[in-house]
């Protein structure tokens, strides 16, 4: 039996890493087109499952998949990766003084076994300057990032406060993730 996170992302790598669990990461190879216009309560967890199964079907029937997906929400709308830099402007411009949801799924699947979780943190910016903006592009830091930003990089100079859980606004809810393991799966991750 073996634990493998569905992901490319470094950051849910490092997250798991820290907590010792012993797991091999694959990358999935989801069109994730398919789950838009998916109501919000629904969308990361279809697309965490539909991760998590993708790879799923590549391992052992035995084998523990995992798979998360993370999404921006303000008033509402989605925001994804930013496409170029006046999309990542537009988004931090939108993020600037405002309060915005992170919604992160979570899929863990084992043979017929699934079990989903939903995680959903209020993140509050400061009130960011245009030229802040263009500084925070330039380092190259939001292309590959939900939002635009990475809470645990550069961006943390923009975060006034998170209500919500901070490792799923990074991309991977390992405190509920540790307890499905256990409950779930029976496999203390501790
Ligand atoms: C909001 C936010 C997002 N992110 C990242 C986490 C995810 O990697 C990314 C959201 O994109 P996802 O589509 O959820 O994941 P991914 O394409 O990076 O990786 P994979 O599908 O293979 O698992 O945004 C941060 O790193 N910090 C943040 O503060």
């Amino acid at each position: 039996m073996a634990i493998y996170l569905a992901s490319q992302s470094p950051r849910r790598r490092e997250i798991l890493k820290n907590v010792g669990l012993d797991f091999k990461a694959l990358t999935s190879g989801v069109d994730e087109s398919f789950a838009d216009g998916l109501p919000l309560t629904k969308l990361t967890t279809t697309l965490a499952l539909a991760k998590a199964d993708d790879v799923a079907s590549r391992v052992a029937a035995d084998d523990i998949v995992i798979g998360a997906d993370t999404i921006v929400v303000l008033d509402g709308n989605i925001l994804g990766k930013p496409r170029d830099e006046s999309d990542a402007f537009a988004m931090l411009t939108l993020l600037s003084g405002n309060t915005h949801e992170v919604h992160t799924g979570l899929a863990v699947v084992r043979g017929e076994q699934r079990v989903t979780h939903l995680s959903v943190s209020r993140v509050t910016f400061k009130e960011l300057t245009s030229a802040q903006i263009e500084r925070y592009i330039a380092t190259d830091e939001p292309y590959d990032k939900a939002g635009g930003y990475a809470a645990q990089g550069v961006a943390s100079l923009f975060i006034e406060r998170i209500d919500g859980d901070f490792f799923s606004v990074m991309g991977l809810p390992v405190a509920a993730l540790g307890d499905i393991l256990a409950r779930d799966f029976g496999y203390p991750v501790l």
